[in-house]
């Protein structure tokens, strides 16, 4: 077997081995004209090959940035495109993927890889930790009254009131710009968050609102004018769905929400790829509204140098942590006393005695600060050393919101 690296002129033959490894025919344009895998790097991807040279496996790596909690923007690799032929699985042929592209990225300089999983027993052992989450929130429209803002005195409280912007409807062929650069805005502020790099844009790959598939698209503008919000939607049989809202404040997204709510011919609206503890529930004059379901990890996480990553987010509690961190995939352990002054990170290795004990894909789990710490102590698979551990941890990782990740890769 070997493992070897591709070009362009691989994109053809990699791609039919990637459809028969997921048991699809040739690829198709998506729906809308947009193409799924027309943006793949194919300078970053692998095949592995058989000792008379037939393709047999493919793995591949998207140049993203990922936002982090502080602001923070890091360059991440996105793997993607990962199939093993059904012939050949079980032979360790992913596995000696994922330890060559691990080696590879970590020659590169990176120092952290992120994924979405098709199942979710497949990439803990390689070192990855679910550490963003998704759900969908339904909403018939017979509740959907949003209840009036209950605090007093503050200028900045979330709008329920009258909408100082305005919204306009677009169709999605007409305000790729405008999805695009809201995106963008949007992502440099929401921990979890991935670019979308332009050539997707351009190639229409992937899911909507990206590949240009028939959608509506209301745009919140600012009271300048200038667009800082979108819902990108369709209905059908009564049932309203959003691909993705986003704004860059609350009074957008309010705005959005009640403009979505609102809308006649339609029996229930539905938030696809909506972040857990988000503020709409809380809206909603009857809590109950707000029903919740397809809960479901969405991006895995995998720190290739712990102290560069620890040190490469913000804090925003000061004070210090030991951790003593197991990396059994790439056979390496060390012990680490994070130091943060001022929402900056210093980490270096220490004998001190740890706080926690944990595997590099747990660290991946609570790093953005979407798992608390203590609940995978309380799972039993973090070790706490001290009472009081586990919950120092928990203010440590917290994010100034919890992470989220729109972006289908
Ligand atoms: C980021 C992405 O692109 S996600 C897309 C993942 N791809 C798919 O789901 C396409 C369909 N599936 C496949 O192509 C293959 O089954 C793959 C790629 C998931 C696994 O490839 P394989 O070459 O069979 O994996 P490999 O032999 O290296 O397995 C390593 C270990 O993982 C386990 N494993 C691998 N895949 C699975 C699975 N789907 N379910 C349970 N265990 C699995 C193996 O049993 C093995 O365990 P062991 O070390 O205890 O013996």
């Amino acid at each position: 077997m070997e493992i070897r690296p591709t070009t362009d002129q691989d994109l053809d033959v990699f791609v039919d081995t990637l459809h028969a490894a997921f048991g699809r025919f040739p690829e198709t344009p998506t729906e809308g004209g947009g193409v799924w895998w027309a943006a793949l790097e194919m300078d970053r991807s692998l095949l592995a090959m058989t000792a008379d040279g037939r393709p047999v496996g493919t793995a591949a790596a998207y140049s993203f940035e990922l936002t982090l909690p502080g602001e923070i923007l890091v360059p991440a690799t996105g793997v993607t495109a990962v199939g093993v032929l059904p012939s050949h699985r079980r032979k360790g042929v992913l596995s000696a993927m994922m330890r060559q592209q691990l080696t590879d990225l970590r020659a590169r300089g990176e120092f952290l890889s992120v994924l979405l999983a098709t199942e979710a027993v497949i990439y803990r052992r390689f070192g990855y930790g679910p550490a963003t989450y998704t759900q969908r929130l339904t909403v018939p429209r017979r509740q959907a009254a949003l209840a009036p803002s209950r605090a007093r005195g503050t200028a900045d409280a979330p709008a329920t009131g009258p909408d100082p912007g305005s919204v306009e409807l677009l169709r999605r062929s007409e305000c790729g710009e405008i999805l695009e650069e809201v995106y963008d805005r949007y992502r440099r502020a929401q921990p979890g968050a991935l670019s979308r790099p332009h050539r997707w844009w351009t190639v229409g790959a992937g899911q909507p609102p990206v590949s240009p598939a028939p959608r509506y698209v209301a745009v919140h503008r600012d009271t300048d004018g200038v667009p800082d919000g979108y819902a990108s939607y369709s209905t059908e049989s009564g049932t309203l769905t959003v691909d993705e809202t986003i704004a860059i404040d609350d009074a957008g997204f309010t705005a959005l929400a009640r403009f979505l709510l609102g809308h006649d011919l339609v029996a229930e609206v539905v938030f696809d790829h909506f972040p857990r503890e988000h503020p709409l529930r809380w809206q909603l004059a009857d809590f109950r509204a707000g029903q919740v379901s397809g809960d479901m990890d969405w991006l895995w996480v995998r720190l290739l140098d712990v102290p560069r990553a620890l040190t490469a987010r913000g804090w925003s509690m000061d004070g210090e942590l030991v951790l003593d961190v197991d990396d059994p995939f790439l056979g390496e352990h060390g012990r680490y006393l994070l130091t943060v002054q001022d929402g900056k990170a210093d980490c270096v290795r220490t004998d001190r005695e740890p706080d926690l004990s944990l595997d590099v894909s747990d660290l991946g789990s609570v790093y953005l600060g979407g798992t608390a710490p203590s609940t995978l102590v309380r799972a039993g698979h973090i070790r706490a050393h001290r009472p009081g551990a586990a919950v120092l941890a928990d203010a440590f990782f917290r994010a100034e919101r919890p992470p989220h990740c729109l972006h289908w890769f």
